[in-house]
């Protein structure tokens, strides 16, 4: 059957909303309170932003007071231009001196309030980034894979950034705005409390309702916005890890087109934003206009009283003072004039906090016991009681009881998927069983500090990630204080003399991203060797000659069983090869332990013992 769309479906990871091309679904907007934890967060950095908003509100009243007195001082000099004797004795250089204050003082907060906002929220946002590593740290890797390695990417990155204009264009712009209204009413109260109400009134509306509509119909787009590119970032990321796949089966070209559509879409909510923000523009100055309007006509109507007015006590209102009352309100309107785009990203800082509430509520898994729960195990016997695992519905390990005395050496066989990694993944707490126990020392794992169990068990998984650092750094992961000739005679040991040898820095040498420098049997035996290298007591190794020639393969055994000598291992094997120099062999099938012997204890009709015999 052909193919809906010509590229790969995406399946979305948690936290994401939708499958590719299609506009983003987004959940209901979020409430107000998930911004609580940041707005709590800004309690530690109060020092900092206080003085930004300090400084944002100084630079603000100088700005408008700037605008203000200039706006008087012109229409004053004008009337006393009129007659010789006004002109005398009018005082240009209080006027003047007071322009000149206002500008430096303008100039001189605004490089302030920029310096301090910006390191208060930057300060913030590192504090807010730690408290995020500090949640996703203690996941296991299971948990972190479902999460979604883009998807993680984008948390840490664009989540966390998307907070900082919460602090600077939303929180302390709106707060300095609220002042910028006031004082622009209380200045024109004080000669005129009608134009004033009409100040505010105006005012409140252009910088009160216009945001909120803003922030009201733009939070769908704003929340549309970030799921998508979320998406697109995830499955870029994904995909160009995929890209010798896509590559081989000739699908690159195809997955480009379903990414250019991806993007096509983002623009097309960027397009429906820009749209919305226009309009808050166009409306945020209609309402300035028709203010500006009101209080000049009512301004000029004052200038001039009825004189129904005149009798009930009220003068005339000095027209120069008229100017000053325009000039105020557009002052005030440059606090104003920002906040319809910032509030209209709210939206975006309210999913983003509420995807980061939801990485810090995820419960780490597993726990770890503090304090008088922790307990000390006695030794390095090793026994699973009845133990159950499951990896959603599907039970992987079933009633499982196993036990290894310490120092004994086990051959885990079994056939592919019938859960044998997934056992090893237990024993490391990287997944949690669902019923039965493992014992350490005859102490629960559960009951075991977390150093305490890194410290019991030495694990070369099926995948060996080498990190972005030199080999020798690489291999002291597991050991720091292993010396230089301890890592060349462990390589060497394990076949891998040549290779380091043709290595241009020896072990100082860097690896290509994860490894990618090495042969599949190459990054395996490096992976060994890192576990052989931890002096843990117990060494699990999840098919350590697996992809290796016969006689490397020899190789590596006897390297493995001369390291392991005096301390535990369970060796996951599907190569009968060396079995018989194990002490014990255990097989698992379909999640069931299906025999537990001994090299000795072996019946003609065992299954072990017909593997041993192909060996
Ligand atoms: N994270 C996971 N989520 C869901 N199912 C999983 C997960 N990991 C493993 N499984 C399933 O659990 C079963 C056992 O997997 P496991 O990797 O333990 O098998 P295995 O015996 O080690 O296989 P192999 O020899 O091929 O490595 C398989 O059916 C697998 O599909």
């Amino acid at each position: 059957m052909k193919p809906s769309s010509d590229s790969l479906r995406s399946e979305p990871h948690a936290g994401s909303h939708a499958g590719p091309q299609a506009v983003p679904r987004v959940e209901k907007r979020p409430a107000l309170r998930e911004l609580r934890p940041y707005l709590a967060l800004m309690r530690e950095h109060r020092g900092w932003l206080g003085v930004g908003a300090l400084l944002a509100l100084i630079t603000l009243l100088a700005a408008t007071g700037l605008l203000a007195l200039s706006g008087w001082f012109l229409s004053a000099t004008a009337v006393a231009g009129l007659s010789v004797a006004a002109t005398q004795a009018f005082n240009f250089f209080t006027p003047a001196a007071g322009v000149r204050g206002l500008a430096l003082a303008r100039t001189a907060g605004r490089y302030g309030e920029r310096l301090t906002t910006h390191e208060g929220t930057l300060r913030l946002l590192a504090s807010l980034r730690r408290r995020l590593f500090e949640a996703i740290e203690p996941l296991s890797p299971a948990a972190l894979q479902h999460a979604g390695q883009g998807e993680l990417m984008t948390r840490l990155g664009a989540d966390v950034d998307a907070l900082d204009s919460l602090y600077v264009r939303v929180l302390i712009p709106s707060l300095v705005a609220l002042c910028a209204v006031l004082a622009a009413g209380t200045l024109i109260g004080i000669f005129a409390p009608l134009l004033a109400a009409v100040a505010i009134i105006g005012l409140t509306l252009t910088g009160g309702l216009v945001p909120w509509l803003a922030w009201w119909r733009g939070s769908g787009d704003a929340m549309r916005h970030q799921a998508s590119a979320s998406q697109l970032r995830a499955r870029l990321l994904e995909r160009l890890h995929g890209l010798g796949e896509l590559v081989i089966y000739g699908r690159w070209a195809n997955e480009l087109s379903g990414l250019a559509e991806q993007q096509a879409t983002r623009d097309h909510i960027e397009l429906a934003q820009a749209r919305r923000q226009a309009f808050a523009n166009w409306l945020s100055h209609t309402l300035l206009g028709l203010t500006l309007a009101a209080i000049a006509l009512l301004g000029v109507m004052q200038m001039s009283p009825s004189a129904s007015a005149v009798t009930a006590g009220e003068s005339a209102l000095d027209g120069r003072l008229l100017a000053l009352f325009l000039l105020a309100v557009l002052g005030a309107f440059e606090a104003l004039a920002p906040l319809p785009l910032a509030w209209q990203g709210l939206g975006r800082c309210l999913s983003a906090a509420s995807r980061l509430n939801r990485v810090q509520a995820n419960t780490p898994a597993p726990q770890f016991p503090v304090g008088q729960s922790v307990q000390t195990p006695d030794g390095h016997d090793l026994a699973l009681q009845q133990l159950s695992v499951r990896h959603g519905e599907t039970t992987v390990l079933d009633s499982v009881s196993l036990s290894l005395a310490s120092g004994e050496h086990l051959a885990l066989l079994g056939p592919s998927g019938s859960g044998k990694s997934t056992l090893l993944d237990v024993l490391s707490r990287f997944h949690a069983p669902a019923s039965g126990s493992i014992t350490l020392g005859g102490v629960p794992l559960e009951s075991l500090e977390e150093s305490t169990l890194r410290a019991s068990f030495a694990v070369c998984p099926q995948d060996t990630h080498l990190f972005c650092a030199s080999f020798a750094d690489n291999l002291r992961l597991a050991d720091p204080t292993a010396s230089d000739a301890t890592l060349t005679a462990l390589l060497e040991s394990l076949g891998l003399g040549e290779w380091l040898a043709r290595q241009p820095k020896g072990l100082a040498s860097f690896p290509d991203e994860g490894g990618r420098s090495l042969s599949g049997g190459q990054l395996r035996r490096f992976g060994v060797a890192r576990a052989l290298l931890s002096p843990a007591p117990i060494v699990l190794l999840d098919e350590p000659c697996e992809g290796l020639d016969r006689a490397s393969a020899e190789q590596v055994m006897t390297a493995i069983l001369a390291a392991c000598d005096g301390r535990s291992l369970i060796m996951i094997t599907h190569q009968p090869l060396g079995l018989e120099r194990f002490a014990r062999l255990a097989l698992l099938e379909e999640g069931h332990l299906k025999e537990d012997a001994t090299p000795t204890t072996l019946t003609a009709d065992s299954r072990l013992a017909r593997l041993m015999a192909r060996a």
